[in-house]
């Protein structure tokens, strides 16, 4: 009878079963916004990172514009002087920071250097002869004044006298002022600035990052031609994801958490037990059954049927977390009702040998319904129809009161089978053996997992088996998982076995060949 103790046991198991379904079915909706963010965080990180690195070589794009449009005041300036003008270009080039020097030439050589005076080198030094034409720009690995440092040179010529100037811009000077060293994150690993299929530095190095190009284009006046390649640095990328994602999971999280509220509210509060409800109407539940077998000739005997939930976003669902919801709201004796017309459909398929038997777990609510005689009569012809004799097992855990023990009886003088299923595991067990006779008594694993240990419990199993015989009950040993446990069971006469060392619970076309297999 129901005491204390069953009750605090059975409300914590519920309340366990609960809060693991519930944990179950909201944790991909916390899972989605972490997720959602991290996606998010990517395309923006690399929108701003390329915008960031976008900006960066316009502005020196236009760095570049600027200081190369003062090469054409010296270049104005060197185009007036003449042959024996070499001392005055000297001194005008002296406060000329970013440029390296003039050079002057005629049409037959370059015969004057801003840096070191007078000279004579041949014309093509520089560039091929027919480059050197006026207003022309161009990348150079190197000058006579610096070998081995590349400039940029912009020509001045008249055509018509052939005298011309070339000016020579620094171009390390710009390449290591673009990178700002100081600035934190980098924004830029590498910089090349392009020309005409010239670069500086003339073999660029890159680190495998992304590199992207920006092209002076329409958007200069003059120096058109020109292109910066960026290679964009990682600290940069994850500087701005980083930022993305800290602002990103919490607003996406609170959009999430409003509009689960929303629709919450609009499409009123869908528990759990509307799942199981709209689950029975899918038919998203279906059976795996668990062979039992005699321990006289190891061949099954019958089965028992094991509920199983595919939920549609859960997935599959143990039946230990939502039978004690479906007991709580009333949902049990519908969903058994429907397993007992699952179980029909599905044996009705199988060739199967006479006196077959299918256990089913019935819960105690199921013994209050007016109709039950009816319908377990109903139950037993059609599965009689089929050759096979239904069984349900109780659990010992379970509440039973007198009028249900009466209502169990009355099923018994039907024919129908039945079994206290864990038997060990509760507090009624022997006031409710008095109360009521019954077919079989499953003994509960944690009474077979003692077999082979020397602990106190162990003398309960053989106390329990002798219980069995002595009250003449067919006792089942449930949870047998090794040889050495079967081999004590049958050697103490226990009728029959059911455990994951003959068979795991399984679907009926796979049970179907277990059978033939083995029977
Ligand atoms: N570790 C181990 N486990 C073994 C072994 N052999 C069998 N089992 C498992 O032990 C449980 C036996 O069922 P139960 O005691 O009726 O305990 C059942 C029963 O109380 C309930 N249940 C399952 N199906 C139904 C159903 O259709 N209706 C109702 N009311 N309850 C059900 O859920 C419980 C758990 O069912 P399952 O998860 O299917 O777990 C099953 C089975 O898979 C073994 O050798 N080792």
């Amino acid at each position: 009878m129901p005491n204390r103790s069953n009750l605090i046991q059975a409300s914590m198991r519920n309340f366990a079963s609960l809060f693991e379904l519930l944990l179950k079915k909201w944790l991909f909706l916390l899972l989605l916004p972490v997720v959602l963010a991290f996606v998010f965080s990517y395309f923006i990180a690399v929108y701003l990172a390329h915008n960031k690195a976008t900006e960066i070589g316009e502005f020196n794009l236009e760095r570049l514009e600027a200081i190369l449009k003062l090469s054409d005041q010296i270049g104005e300036y060197a185009m007036n002087l003449t042959e024996e003008d070499c001392g005055k270009l000297t001194e005008y080039m002296r406060f000329r920071p970013y440029f390296r020097g003039v050079l002057l030439f005629n049409d037959k050589s370059f015969y004057c250097s801003s840096t070191t005076g007078d000279l004579n080198l041949p014309l093509n030094t520089l560039l091929p002869v027919d480059r050197l034409k006026d207003g022309s720009q161009h990348i150079v690995p190197e000058t006579p004044a610096r070998p081995g440092v590349p400039a940029i040179i912009t020509t001045f010529k008249n055509e018509q006298t052939q005298y011309g100037a070339v000016v020579i811009f620094e171009g390390q000077y710009l390449i290591d002022s673009f990178i700002q060293p100081d600035v934190f994150p980098r924004a830029v690993k590498t910089v090349v600035l392009g020309l005409h299929g010239a670069t500086l530095p003339a073999a660029p190095q890159f680190s495998g990052n992304e590199v992207i190009t920006v092209f002076a284009g329409d958007k200069f006046e003059v120096h058109q031609d020109f292109v910066i390649l960026l290679e964009i640095s990682k600290a940069l990328f994850w500087h701005f994801y980083w930022i993305a994602f800290g602002l990103l999971l919490p607003l996406i999280f609170t959009l999430f958490v409003l509009s689960s509220l929303l629709l919450w509210k609009r499409n009123g509060r869908h528990s759990l037990a509307d799942d199981i409800k709209s689950g029975i109407e899918n038919q998203e539940f279906f059976l795996v059954y668990q062979p039992v077998v005699s321990s006289e000739d190891g061949k099954a005997k019958g089965v028992e049927a094991l509920v199983r939930w595919q939920h549609p976003q859960m997935g599959l669902v143990r039946p230990d977390l939502f039978i004690p919801i479906a007991e709580e709201s009333q949902l049990i004796v519908p969903l058994t009702n429907y397993i007992f017309e699952r179980a029909l459909a599905d044996f009705s398929q199988l060739q199967l040998t006479t006196d077959f038997r299918i256990g089913f777990n019935v819960a105690p609510e199921h013994f209050i319904q007016s109709d039950i005689e009816a319908k377990f009569r109903y139950l037993r012809d059609a599965f009689a129809e089929i050759g096979v004799q239904p069984l349900i097992e109780i659990t010992e855990r379970q509440l039973l009161t007198v009028d249900m023990c009466e209502r169990i009886a009355a099923l018994r003088e039907l024919g129908i089978l039945v079994a206290i299923d864990d038997f060990g595991t509760g507090q009624t067990t022997l006031s409710l053996l008095q109360t009521f006779t019954l077919d079989y008594l499953k003994i509960d694993k944690c009474f077979i997992d003692t077999v082979g240990q020397d602990s106190v419990t162990s003398h309960v199993l053989d106390t329990i088996i002798e219980l069995c015989h002595k009250m003449n009950y067919v006792a089942v040993a449930e949870g047998v998982e090794t040889q050495e446990q079967a081999d004590y069971l049958i050697s103490r006469d226990v009728h029959f076995l059911q455990g994951y060392l003959y068979a795991k619970p399984m679907k009926l076309n796979e049970l179907e060949l277990w059978l033939k297999e083995h029977n």
